[in-house]
């Protein structure tokens, strides 16, 4: 089992005139402490503003932090590496690549030969069910299809911690509720850990076996709930009536006043 872990984590941005944070200077993560083991999904949930792509960001490696450690197994993270991926909410695939070359870059760059490429980035497209889709054109792809490349290619390189930021934000509500049970499984499937940003606390709850809370100015890991729904949904129970329960909404409204209850970036500044 692999942990992904933050201790006593702060970041500040370089000073930017207009940028300033409530706490009167620009820290915008303070004292973050966090631990992530592989085969759990954790949701951070938060208004705008409070940090949560920073805290990603830091996690991939993408930046530093200001003072703290982020390690993967206790090995401090000191940038990317193949042993976390990100999926963002722009599926960033490149256009000039099909579906299979796109899944198949991260083997290119490791110097895994072409043929072992091809038939690792068929199997990785099989298995987020788009299996014929291999020659396809990326704008050839619908919003979910795009998605489901995205999250092919991110598992290609086998990490340990998938980082998703707003992967399902762009898409429609029907095809957002169908990839929701869909990341749920290949996230069990592939028995990496997850770290999920969202705006949506039903998605929060659905998904995560965690959701923190991020408070703004600075950034704070303020409430944490164990949902617990994503085993149920897992086990065939569909969503829509994991939702309907007294459970799920009691749960939904408590943080949904919290997160009313916290400042917002714009008041705080
Ligand atoms: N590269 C940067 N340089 C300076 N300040 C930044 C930078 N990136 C983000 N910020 C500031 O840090 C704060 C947190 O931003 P961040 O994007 O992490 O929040 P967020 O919770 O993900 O927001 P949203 O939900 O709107 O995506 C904001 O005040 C933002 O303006």
């Amino acid at each position: 089992m692999s942990i992904l872990s933050f201790r006593d984590v702060s970041l500040r941005y370089p000073q930017r005139p207009g940028l300033r944070s409530a706490a009167g200077d620009n820290l915008v993560l303070d004292s973050i402490n966090l631990q992530v083991s592989s085969h759990e999904l954790v949701a951070i949930i938060g208004r705008s503003g409070s940090g949560k792509t920073s805290l990603l960001n830091l996690a991939a490696g993408f930046i530093l932090p200001t003072s703290g450690t982020i390690a993967v197994d206790g090995e401090p993270i000191r940038g990317p590496g193949a042993d976390r991926a990100v999926v963002f909410q722009d599926d960033a695939l490149y256009p000039w690549l099909d579906a299979r070359d796109n899944v198949g870059f991260p083997l290119k760059l490791k110097g895994v030969p072409r043929a072992e490429r091809h038939e690792r980035a068929r199997q990785l497209l099989e298995l987020v069910g788009l299996g014929e889709a291999g020659d396809r054109h990326i704008w050839e792809l619908s919003g979910g299809m795009r998605q489901r490349v995205g999250i092919a290619r991110a598992l290609a390189a086998e990490p340990r911690f998938l980082l998703l930021d707003e992967p399902l934000g762009a898409l429609d509500a029907l095809t957002r509720s169908r990839m929701q049970e869909f990341l749920l499984r290949i996230q069990s499937r592939s028995g990496a850990g997850a770290v999920l940003i969202t705006h949506s606390i039903d998605e929060a709850l659905i998904l995560a076996s965690r959701v923190l809370v991020l408070s703004p100015n600075p950034g704070r890991l303020t409430a944490e709930i164990e949902a617990g729904f994503s085993s149920e949904i897992l086990a065939g129970t569909p969503i829509e009536r994991i939702k309907a329960s007294p459970l799920f909404k009691r749960l939904h409204d408590g943080l949904t006043s919290l997160i009313h209850s916290l400042p917002n970036e714009e008041a705080a500044a």
